[in-house]
């Protein structure tokens, strides 16, 4: 395993007297893929945001020990870019805000998510796969060690569910580190090093695949997250009722 190189501790969130995250650990190595699953609402996207610094949790400590400040790409799980615009003006547009030493060519990037015959075409009249896939690519843009991607497969057909798969065993390969949520488990499952699955705020499981497979005696992750949710649905009822 690589070393730590992102740690986030006690990490909680509240929006206003509600609790959506409580007391989060989480710890990222570096050269894996940590898939970050739940259900509707469990936190994951408000977790990614605290990581990635756009949000601040309410209490707890984000650290980057191995970078000397951040260095990651974040792929949030919606971007609004201008109608107007075409991909390749955008693409290039955000280019220029990355320092030099990180930048990826735009035409590489966009023929990654094969919209690069796309690239004169307005973002307006874009499908929302193709929205999507030129949401991917701002992220791919910049050459870091840590790729964040929240819901990178929401919107995408099965061709495309593959091509992002093969992107971040690509990144995997040369070293990068990949951290992701989704709640359609199977389209990420076998590229998971690690799956963190989170419930109604808290990290209920942090395991490798087999790991999980053996604790909740299950041979899909699908499975697993139903047996995980219906022990809490059930340990929560009888809360209620005592
Ligand atoms: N800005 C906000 N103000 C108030 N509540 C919020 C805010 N953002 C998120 N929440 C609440 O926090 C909880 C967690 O939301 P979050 O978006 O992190 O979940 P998620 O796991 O990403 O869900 P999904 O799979 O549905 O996107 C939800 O109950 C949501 O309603």
């Amino acid at each position: 395993m690589g070393k730590v190189i992102l740690q986030a501790s006690r990490v909680s969130k509240c929006y206003g007297k509600k609790q959506v995250l409580d007391k989060t650990d989480i710890s990222i190595s570096a050269g894996e893929c940590v898939v970050l699953c739940g259900g509707n609402g469990a936190g994951k996207s408000t977790l990614i945001r605290i990581l990635t610094g756009i949000e601040k949790g309410t209490t707890g400590k984000v650290a980057f020990p191995e970078a000397g400040g951040k260095s990651y790409s974040f792929m949030p799980d919606h971007m609004e870019f201008p109608k107007e615009m075409t991909a390749l003006e955008i693409l290039t547009y955000y280019r220029g805000f990355l320092d030099i030493g990180i930048r990826r060519a735009v035409e590489e990037v966009l023929r990654e998510v094969g919209l690069w015959e796309k690239r004169h075409q307005k973002i307006g009249s874009f499908s929302k796969g193709m929205a999507q896939r030129l949401n991917m690519a701002q992220a791919l843009l910049a050459d870091v060690e840590l790729y964040i991607f929240d819901e990178p497969t929401n919107g995408l057909d099965p061709y495309w569910v593959i091509a992002f798969k093969e992107m971040v065993e690509s990144l995997k390969h040369k070293g990068k580190t990949v951290l992701l949520t989704s709640h359609i488990m199977r389209d990420v499952v076998d590229i998971a090093d690690r799956v963190v699955v989170l419930f109604d705020g808290r990290i209920e499981a942090d395991d490798s695949l087999a790991g999980l497979y053996r604790t909740y005696q299950s041979s899909n992750l699908e499975e697993v997250f139903l047996r995980i949710m219906k022990k809490q649905h059930s340990s929560k009822a009888k809360a209620l009722s005592s």
